[in-house]
């Protein structure tokens, strides 16, 4: 496995696979790798002769400066992890070789509508920040693929929009979620959960679930199941921070026209916040 931490040894690697006829996924993450990375590479690899992952905590999408500073940065065991995975070339820039000259001086990437709503309202320039790094990287890696986890559901939309609107040749691949035995879907910020904490997070996806269950036979008073929902959360001891029920597609609030409607739960438990959703049909 090479690893690469500049823009010339990794443009050069890239350019051995594809002297070699090679087809390319790639993996993007922010390090401190579990099961639903590794679950993202082993896709990767159904799907092309090479695999490449980045690893780049990225200042540009953090919109609280104490989330950034303790953001876990593992990188000794993620290279060791993705060794054991066969992975061909992992990508480790510093924010220098990202952004040269500085955060406020890089053009930018911006996606209208779905990324200044709900997650992207309650977080200024996180979604300029993940379109303008992704795009960066699709640039330097020019896979074939990519893939991403449904966890991030509304970043998943996003980026869809953005390869389709930059007319991107790279096929997207959304990877369902992968979850602890306990239901927990695993998640970096999961390791900064005291022992107490870490007890009580599996009941953000029962109190989903609990959210679905109602929708399947048949409750559509989105608003009651949006404050009972926020009562079983408080109680369970998190701060509600968004409950969403919107179209799965166009992430507006759901119409007669909805196929699908999509959960979309953010809540704080101590310091961290857990993210989670599930996507509910509508139609028999
Ligand atoms: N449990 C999971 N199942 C499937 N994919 C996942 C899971 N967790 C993260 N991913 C995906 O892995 C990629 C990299 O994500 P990232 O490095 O931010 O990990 P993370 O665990 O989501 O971290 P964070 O704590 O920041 O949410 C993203 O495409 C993300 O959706
Ligand atoms: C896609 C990504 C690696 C961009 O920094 C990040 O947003 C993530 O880990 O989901
Ligand atoms: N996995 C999403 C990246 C973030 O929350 O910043």
């Amino acid at each position: 496995m090479h690893v690469a931490n500049d823009i010339a040894s990794l443009r050069q690697a890239i350019q051995s696979f594809r002297l070699a006829g090679d087809r390319i996924a790639f993996v993007p993450t922010m390090g401190n790798l579990h099961e639903g990375h590794l679950t993202l590479v082993r896709e990767a690899r159904r799907h092309a002769d090479r695999v490449v992952v980045s690893i780049f905590v990225n200042p540009l999408q953090f919109d609280r400066a104490e989330d950034l500073a303790t953001y876990p940065r593992t990188l000794e065991a993620d290279c060791q992890l993705l060794q054991g995975e066969g992975v061909d070339l992992v990508f480790t820039p510093s924010p220098e070789i990202m952004y040269p000259k500085g955060l406020a001086a890089q053009t930018f990437v911006e996606v209208p509508g779905l990324s200044d709503l709900l997650e992207g309202a309650l977080r200024p320039g996180h979604f300029r920040g993940v379109a303008t790094v992704v795009t960066k990287l699709f640039n330097l890696v020019q896979p074939d693929v990519a893939c991403f986890g449904q966890k991030d559901y509304q970043q998943l939309a996003m980026l869809r929009q953005m390869v389709a609107d930059l007319a991107l040749p790279i096929e997207l691949i959304g990877v369902p979620t992968v979850r602890a035995a306990d239901g927990l879907a695993l998640s970096s910020r999961n390791n900064r959960l005291t022992p107490t904490e870490r007890e009580v997070a599996p009941t953000l996806a029962k109190v989903m679930g609990w959210i679905a269950s109602q929708i399947e036979q048949g409750e559509r008073d989105w608003t009651a199941l949006q404050q009972q929902a926020s009562l079983q959360l408080t109680a369970a001891g998190f701060k509600p921070d968004a409950i969403d029920l919107v179209d799965a597609t166009s992430l507006q609030a759901p119409g007669e026209q909805s196929q699908s409607l999509v959960i979309l739960l953010a809540a704080y438990l101590g310091t961290v916040r857990l993210i989670d959703n599930q996507v509910v049909n509508l139609r028999p």
